[in-house]
């Protein structure tokens, strides 16, 4: 069945997506043409899975096998949880039907894009269910690559599919490294950012920070919450920054590749929100207190001032550069940022 302007369906997939992610609902509503519904299912289910996930209350012997079945829930117009999830995503999880029902008016080759993704993630999660941490850089890469990494795959076949832009171009497996690098840029942004959020949830935190990087600057990683910790913090938390910048010019070249506009405010607008972020958390002691963000009036201007790629490699400068002069007067205090990477990232 094709999907009519008033399909009930579609209307509650596109009000939860308003209701979870205001600001990114806008970018996807801008989407043209059928890769519109099709991102917006793919948020969704992407959203429905993540939650399972989180669901600290799902017990492992539902949780896992859950995790590595969830691609095919996408053909059951009969699943629905009543009990995962909180707020908005519960509701996504109790009306799940009504996900499944438009999932199945897109056309086929976007469907199949959805449900390979969804299975590999399923199956990348499951792994790292059984892992109580994240010990070296490896695995931390793996982790993002499994949670957002294979989202930008798959984005890149939409793209492809959808025509918007050139499949030889974004059909072609040589992409994956650089639509990788795009999500690990984003994950590795917000599991940053939200530090004290994560090691603060109940009933046990699950954190992502590697024990090969924080291992240098402390015996447990819940140290950095004490105040007498905060220098050694601090410098464990530039040295995160300066590892997810490591991913910032893969990001700028897979940009820089995108011709449809709307395509590229989708994909360009959460980049310079992410660099911002990188920006705003580098050498601040905050982000042991709060889940620091960017300035409301900020990301707004963020948003209506990425239209094109000079504007985002502009972007990325100012903010490249902010992290660098932090890091050339550290350097001068003898700390050890590792400046390189961050002044590899502004020459891109
Ligand atoms: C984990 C994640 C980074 C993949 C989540 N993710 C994103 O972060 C969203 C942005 C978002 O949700 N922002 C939130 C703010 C926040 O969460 O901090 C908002 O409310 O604005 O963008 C990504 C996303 C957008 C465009 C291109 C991408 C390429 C590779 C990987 C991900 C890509 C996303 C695209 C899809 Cl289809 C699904 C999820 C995501």
């Amino acid at each position: 069945a094709r999907r009519l302007p008033q399909d009930p369906s579609f209307k509650f997939c596109y009000s939860v997506l308003n209701r979870v992610s205001r600001s990114f609902a806008i970018v996807i509503c801008n989407l043209r043409g059928e890769i519109r519904d099709a991102v917006c299912i793919f948020y969704l289910v992407l959203r429905a899975l993540d939650t399972v996930e989180d669901d600290m209350a799902l017990p492992d012997e539902k949780k896992l096998p859950l995790l590595l079945s969830f691609h095919t829930l996408c053909y059951d117009r009969g699943f629905s949880m009543d009990d995962c999830g909180t707020g908005d995503y519960k509701e996504l999880m109790e009306k799940y039907p009504l996900v499944v029902d438009a999932f199945l008016k897109l056309s086929k080759p976007y469907q199949d894009v959805i449900v390979d993704i969804t299975k590999r993630m399923g199956a990348g999660m499951h792994d790292f269910i059984e892992k109580d941490e994240v010990k070296t850089i490896k695995d931390y890469n793996l982790y993002c690559h499994y949670v957002a990494g294979l989202v930008g795959v798959g984005l890149s076949n939409l793209f492809a599919m959808s025509k918007l832009e050139d499949p030889k171009v974004f059909a072609s497996p040589n992409l994956d490294d650089l639509s990788n690098s795009m999500g690990l840029f984003l994950q590795k942004t917000n599991i940053i950012r939200d530090y004290l959020e994560d090691i603060m949830e109940e009933p046990a935190p699950r954190m992502f920070w590697p024990r090969e990087i924080w291992g240098k600057y402390a015996k447990e990683l819940d140290e950095f919450k004490l105040g007498c910790n905060r220098e050694k913090a601090v410098e464990c938390l530039n040295h995160m920054v300066c590892n997810a910048l490591s991913h910032a010019t893969d990001a700028l070249t897979y940009m820089s590749k995108l011709r449809e506009k709307s395509v590229f405010a989708f994909c360009a607008i959460p980049q310079v929100m992410a660099i911002g972020t990188l920006a705003v958390c580098y050498n601040n002691g905050e982000v042991f207190e709060r889940v620091v963000k960017l300035r409301k009036g900020l990301s707004a201007q963020l948003m209506v001032k990425t239209k094109s790629m000079e504007d985002v490699y502009r972007i990325f400068l100012v903010f490249a550069r902010d992290i660098g002069s932090t890091a050339q007067t550290l350097q001068m205090k003898g700390s050890d940022p590792t400046v390189e990477d961050v002044l590899k990232a502004v020459d891109a």
